[in-house]
């Protein structure tokens, strides 16, 4: 699955899923521009993209300064002769002020949260997906991946965890509306749970997570690499009906099934509407999960029906 020759954005990419995103972009041949607020975090990254023998250029860019973003796409512009293949929007400020306040209600909470959890990963995106699709319409071909969560769909954490997913999805959607006809595809993609640092610090490493249940630490225990979201998206780029999922939410359980890809380790990717894994939710029926095939799903409308607001 090559991608020599491609030039790609991945926004906060210095840990976590941006990093692993840029891993695999990168070791499937693109030239791999990644963001991040420190240049020796981002430097680490790229290290490790040298020693696969990837290419990609760490860039100090903070998602919530507009002169940055607008510096970095007028420096692709300039080195790359105007290409851009593939934005990944992706950096992320919300995950300590998520853990550290676990379980308390959004009136006890300050409500400065709110710009913590939605000027890097909604706000930033938007103006990350301005740039971007200025370089892209002018070439008429682009993908721009913008990374969400079940958040999106039903509560999970807090109010403005919630939010910032819904409208991150309602972005790809609306984006796509706009860019369909220049050619560009814009998609939201929704990992399961994943194994980043922040994770393993914060629910992995502890007995019981402040503020969650024990299914909660389950969920991560057998949760995905940070890599596969990357492996994921390289799929998805090369996909000829890529056009066909434009405002599309993408779960990376459907594109591990659509590719019949693994994870980087080898392990099967988790399929949160499989009944084998809804039947684990619930005490009294999950010694049901291990005899029901993996294969029986809910089906996507009553996903859509069960986030209905009317
Ligand atoms: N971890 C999970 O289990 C999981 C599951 C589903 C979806 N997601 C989503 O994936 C995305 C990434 O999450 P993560 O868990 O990898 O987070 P993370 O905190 O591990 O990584 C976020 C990255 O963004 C960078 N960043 C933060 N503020 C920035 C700024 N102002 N400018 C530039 N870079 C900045 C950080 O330095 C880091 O590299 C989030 O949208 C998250 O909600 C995560």
């Amino acid at each position: 699955m090559s991608l020599s020759g491609w030039v790609c954005v991945v926004t906060g990419a210095s840990r976590g899923i941006g990093r692993g995103i840029a891993l695999q972009l990168s070791e499937a041949g693109a030239t791999v521009y990644i963001t991040g607020r420190q240049e020796k975090t981002l430097k680490q990254t790229a290290a490790e993209v040298n020693e696969r023998g990837g290419r990609c250029v760490p860039v100090v860019c903070d998602s919530t300064k507009n002169e940055d973003i607008e510096d970095l796409f007028e420096r692709i512009k300039r080195e790359q002769n105007g290409r851009l293949d593939i934005l990944v929007n992706n950096a992320y400020a919300g995950v300590h002020a998520i853990f550290d306040n676990m379980g308390k209600k959004f009136w006890e909470t300050d409500p400065s949260i709110w710009d913590d959890i939605n000027d890097t990963g909604l706000r930033g995106h938007y103006f990350f997906s301005v740039y971007a699709s200025r370089l892209m319409v002018a070439q008429g071909w682009g993908l721009i991946v913008t990374i969400s969560s079940m958040g999106g769909m039903r509560y999970i954490f807090n109010v403005p965890y919630g939010v910032g997913k819904a409208a991150c999805d309602r972005l790809a959607a609306d984006m796509a509306v706009e860019l369909k006809s220049r050619g560009v595809t814009s998609v939201s993609l929704w990992p399961g749970a994943v194994q980043t640092e922040l994770i393993s610090e914060f629910i992995l490493q502890k007995d019981v997570p402040q503020g969650a249940d024990s299914k909660v630490k389950d969920a991560f225990a057998n949760g995905e690499t940070t890599e596969l979201s990357g492996r994921c998206i390289v799929n998805l780029a090369k996909d000829k009906s890529l056009m066909s999922m434009t405002g599309k939410v993408i779960m990376t359980s459907d594109l591990a099934r659509r590719y019949g890809i693994k994870d980087v380790d080898g392990r099967s990717v988790t399929d949160y509407t499989s009944l084998k894994f809804l039947l684990t939710q619930v005490p009294y029926l999950s010694w049901l999960s291990p005899v029901v095939p993996s294969f029986i799903r809910v089906p996507r409308f009553v996903l859509t029906l069960a986030c209905s607001r009317f």
